[in-house]
């Protein structure tokens, strides 16, 4: 792990999700001070519930953002293992954003995972295209889980995309975890976010956040975000997760 990386501990998630919504918010006011909006990509597992802090909080300016996934498990919509289903029953259903700023994979191309990544692509080429010519967009911030095994969006130990320099989302059909079929951000896309920040919650995380922050050069898939700048890359992580790190933990402050 690079050195410019801050971790935060919280006792519990309750404060933990309290704490990331206040992250939150502050990246969406300069975003949308900036640029007048804010691009966000969300993983699912774990984390979409630590968002809920969110609903209800004063200054969420809902309309401003524009919600892309971080990864998406090639399933539909409304299956149970949807990333987009499980981010729309915890968060979505109760806050009023517009439903034409979630951008979702294309329910339509589901037998096709080549057609359905590169679509998935040019919906970020539209969001992104009016900034610059840059190779790789740059998310306002992306929000990360971290597996039992390192990976991290669909980005799995061992796997080719590992590699990948060019694309800015790519598909699997072999990922070890379940449904195997799945759309990831790249690394490239994830490295060029302005913040990104990972959630990590439980007793059953701490051998791998061991592994990630303490012991980077193995190579893990969350041990390869790697931002530019200093402070760009925050862990949210709670005190049973970080039982075994010997990472220095900071004290949270905006
Ligand atoms: O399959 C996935 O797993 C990771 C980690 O999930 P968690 O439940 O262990 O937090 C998640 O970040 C990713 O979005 C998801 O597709």
């Amino acid at each position: 792990m690079p050195t410019q990386s801050v971790l935060y501990s919280f006792p519990d998630t309750a404060t933990l999700s309290d704490s990331l919504a206040e992250y939150i918010l502050k990246a969406q006011r300069e975003s949308v001070d900036k640029r007048g909006r804010f691009s966000i990509a969300i993983s699912g597992g774990s984390l979409p519930k630590t968002l809920t802090a969110l609903i209800g909080k004063t200054g969420v300016k809902w309309d401003k953002w524009h919600i892309f996934y971080a990864d998406e498990r090639v399933v539909p919509l409304d299956h149970p293992d949807s990333n987009h289903h499980l981010a729309k029953n915890t968060l979505y259903s109760q806050v009023p954003i517009p439903h034409e700023n979630i951008h979702t994979i294309d329910p339509d191309l589901l037998d096709n995972l080549e057609e359905l990544a590169d679509a998935y692509e040019k919906e970020l080429v539209r969001e992104f295209a009016q900034k610059d010519s840059a190779r790789f967009p740059v998310f306002d911030l992306i929000l990360l889980g971290l597996g039992p095994d390192g990976h991290t969006a669909s980005l799995f130990p061992g796997h080719e995309l590992l590699s990948e320099e060019d694309r800015w989302v790519a598909y699997i059909e072999d990922s070890p975890k379940p449904p195997p079929r799945r759309i990831t951000l790249t690394l490239p896309v994830i490295n060029h976010a302005a913040r990104i920040a990972f959630v990590a919650t439980g007793a059953g995380k701490a051998p791998m956040l061991n592994a990630i922050l303490d012991n980077p050069e193995q190579g893990l898939p969350a041990a390869r975000v790697k931002p530019a700048a200093p402070g760009q890359l925050v862990w949210f992580v709670d005190d049973p997760a970080s039982a075994e790190v010997k990472f220095p933990k900071s004290e949270f402050k905006l």
